[in-house]
């Protein structure tokens, strides 16, 4: 079965978060199927943490709605939270306990229950390369594996979906790259969301990038789709939706960049350019730009997340 048929884990719509004044988060939808690794791609303060605050119920939205495993996370947060395994951007340290001392209360609040207990201890060691270090204070490890730790509690109840908000924030560059190796292997068994602004790691680890920008998905695709893919850039005076778009012969996705302007991503060897002009011209939509090019996720982001190149644009 493929990803795209995948049972469906996380759907969020229409997610909305304001502090005050300041809209952190903008009509976000997402959907997460099983088997994904999904990266939240975005600068500082785009709303990645507020996001997952959100996603896992952390944080009530100020509208919108999330469903977990088909589970409403407003009307049955217990139910819904059980499948959900959540590290925090600054994950909950108890630097006095040892490391099994720490994941057995972990697995206590979760509920794992007693007779469980000592398997899961046993198998979030494993994953996460902490065998040899139960007995060791949580406050003498290193940050490399005190983030270890806190991916342990985090899949301790073999939660469904696995969050993890800047999984290598702090860490140094070889911490860094075996925390990237640990999260690859956990998507072998977990379905994983990870937010990070640096974007070699979502390329590292991910097979999708979700790159938000000023609260709202501005880009959802597929890694591989990414990689020196070539694109068309297409504008209109009457935009249709983006699933007008993405149905059109050749083309594997489009996403809205605003002010009725797409990218239009070619699947393998096509070139959808003749059946945009084709459609536009059916349903007239008043086609006035239309280009291709070929893009690194680089220079999606870039553009994506700039606001003087898209104020310029
Ligand atoms: N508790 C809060 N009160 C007021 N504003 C907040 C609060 N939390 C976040 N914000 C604002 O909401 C916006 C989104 O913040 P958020 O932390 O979700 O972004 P982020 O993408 O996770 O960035 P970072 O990587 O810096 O954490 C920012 O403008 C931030 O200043």
């Amino acid at each position: 079965m493929g990803i795209r048929t995948a049972e469906v884990l996380i759907e969020a719509r229409g997610l909305t978060r304001r502090y005050g004044p300041t809209v952190a988060v903008k009509e976000l939808d997402l959907t997460l199927r099983k088997g994904e690794i999904v990266g939240l791609l975005g600068p500082n303060g785009a709303g990645k943490s507020t996001t997952m605050k959100m996603l896992t119920g952390n944080l009530a939205p100020s509208a919108g709605e999330v469903t977990i495993k088909g589970i409403s996370l407003r009307a049955e947060p217990k139910a819904a939270k059980s499948h959900i395994g959540y590290l925090p951007e600054q994950p909950p340290v108890y630097p006095e306990l040892t490391v099994d001392e720490y994941l057995r209360f972990c697995a206590n609040l979760h509920g794992v229950p007693g007779k469980q207990l000592g398997d899961a201890l046993t198998s979030a060691k494993r994953d996460c390369g902490l065998a040899d270090v139960g007995s060791r204070l949580v406050g003498n490890l290193s940050k490399g594996y005190q983030q270890r730790v806190g991916i342990a509690q985090a899949i301790i109840h073999r939660p469904s979906v696995v969050i993890l908000d800047e999984p290598t924030v702090g860490l140094d560059p070889i911490q860094i790259r075996e925390i990237r190796t640990l999260i690859a292997e956990l998507g072998k068994a977990h379905t994983v969301i990870l937010s990070s602004h640096i974007l070699p790691e979502i390329q590292a680890v991910c097979d999708r990038v979700m790159i938000i920008a000023r609260g709202t998905v501005v880009y959802n695709e597929p890694i591989s789709a990414t990689n020196n893919q070539s694109s068309v850039v297409c504008g209109f005076r009457r935009p249709p939706q983006a699933v007008h778009l993405a149905d059109l012969e050749g083309v594997d996705g489009a996403s809205p960049l605003g002010d009725g302007r797409f990218i239009v991503s070619a699947l393998k060897n096509a070139d959808p350019r003749d059946a945009i002009v084709a459609a536009a011209a059916t349903n007239d939509w008043g086609l006035i730009e239309l280009h291709a090019q070929q893009r690194t996720l680089e220079e999606i982001f870039v553009e994506l997340t700039s606001t003087d190149v898209r104020a310029a644009a």
